[in-house]
């Protein structure tokens, strides 16, 4: 019978097997490794299956309607989905084909990848941040850098290249409208270049991978956490897993796979810039015991570089800021340093 790797980090790391190469070897059950605390696991009796996120058609995105929909849902639940986005079902259909082929590479070739990819442009992983966990995550992935295109041809690999790049285009034009109805709600008249640069100027496709479990129950796919992004927009396949915190703090919600629909949650930094009006809720990752599931996130954040603070025009009402200017790439970092850990990493932005 097979058993877990002796040195599971350099199995899971260094050789690039990642918790793929885990489930491959068919183990009876999860290495101690990935067993979370019982506190930590998802109770189902906090489930509350009567509730759901709003569903939101945009086909009309402009109707003033619509706008106080996408408004609402921001500010009461920081999650959405979205239904008649206008990115042709065939692109969609592509690229999840193509990040199955990209995880069905040999560990070899995955390697090959690490070791030759700057982490500013492609970073393949494991779990979240292997090294600042204590128990591990059921889930591997891929962030690559929606940079250059002459960076992208360089280094996105060719297995998923032209099919992620494709998504990427027509994805943009989409997370541009919806930063227009959101900001537009703050008071913010215009997207213009430099508001549209700090809030979408370096945004991240990601492609999750989460491996059949033989114990859902006790690992997580992604601890409860919220996204650093401004917004997120999800594309989740039909296996299901989702769930984010109602607005009692306490319960948690499914977010049921939508056919031709886009999940959207606002992150901290439009939480930030919104000076808390908009909300970004945590959500937690369930994984399953007999099916393989991906998650597509594009994460619309702002460059490294910039600095992040409440809008002028959200406190010109006398409003007292709730958060102060922070670099972005120290909050990246941050976020970084930790174990998913729930809402506390906007604890670093508040006054
Ligand atoms: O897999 C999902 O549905 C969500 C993943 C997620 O929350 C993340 O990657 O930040
Ligand atoms: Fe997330």
């Amino acid at each position: 019978m097979n058993s877990t790797p002796t040195n599971l980090i350099d199995f899971l790391v260094n050789q690039a097997n990642g918790v793929k190469g885990l489930a491959d070897l068919n183990l009876p059950s999860v290495p101690p490794q990935y067993t979370q605390p019982l506190q930590a696991r998802l109770d189902p009796t906090k489930i509350v299956p009567q509730e759901s996120i709003p569903i939101i058609d945009f086909s009309n995105w402009d109707d003033p309607d619509v706008q106080d929909s996408i408004f609402d849902a921001a500010t009461k639940w920081g999650f959405f989905q979205v239904v008649n986005h206008e990115i042709p079902f065939k692109v969609v259909d592509d690229l999840k084909a193509a990040v199955h082929s990209f995880f069905e590479l040999p560990a070899e070739e995955k390697k090959c990848l690490k070791e030759n990819s700057p982490p500013e442009v492609v970073r393949l992983a494991t779990s979240f941040s292997p090294h600042a966990e204590s128990v591990l995550e059921w889930k591997d992935y891929l962030q690559l850098v929606y940079a250059s295109e002459e960076k992208i041809r360089a280094y996105w690999p060719a297995i998923c290249r032209d099919q992620a790049l494709e998504y990427m285009k027509h994805a943009e034009a989409l997370i541009r409208k919806l930063l227009k109805v959101l900001l537009k709600k703050l008071n913010v008249k215009e997207l213009d270049k430099e508001r549209e640069q700090t809030l979408m100027g370096a945004m991240i496709l990601a492609f999750n991978y989460y491996p059949a479990c033989p114990d859902p129950e006790v690992v997580a796919g992604v601890g409860p956490h919220s996204d650093i992004s401004s917004i997120t927009v999800l594309l989740q396949d039909d296996i299901g897993g989702l769930y984010v915190r109602g607005s009692d703090g306490d319960s948690w919600i499914y977010v049921p796979p939508v056919e031709g629909a886009l999940v959207i949650n606002i992150g901290d930094v439009l939480q930030i810039m919104s000076n808390g009006r908009y909300k970004s809720i945590e959500h937690r990752v369930v994984a399953n015991r007999s099916k393989t599931r991906i998650s597509l996130p594009i994460f619309v954040n702002p460059p490294p570089d910039t600095v992040i603070g409440p809008l002028s025009e959200v406190l010109e009402n006398g409003d007292e800021p709730k958060y102060k200017q922070v670099l972005y790439s120290d909050y990246f970092k941050y976020f970084f340093s930790k174990p998913h850990d729930g809402k506390k990493t906007i604890e670093f932005a508040m006054i």
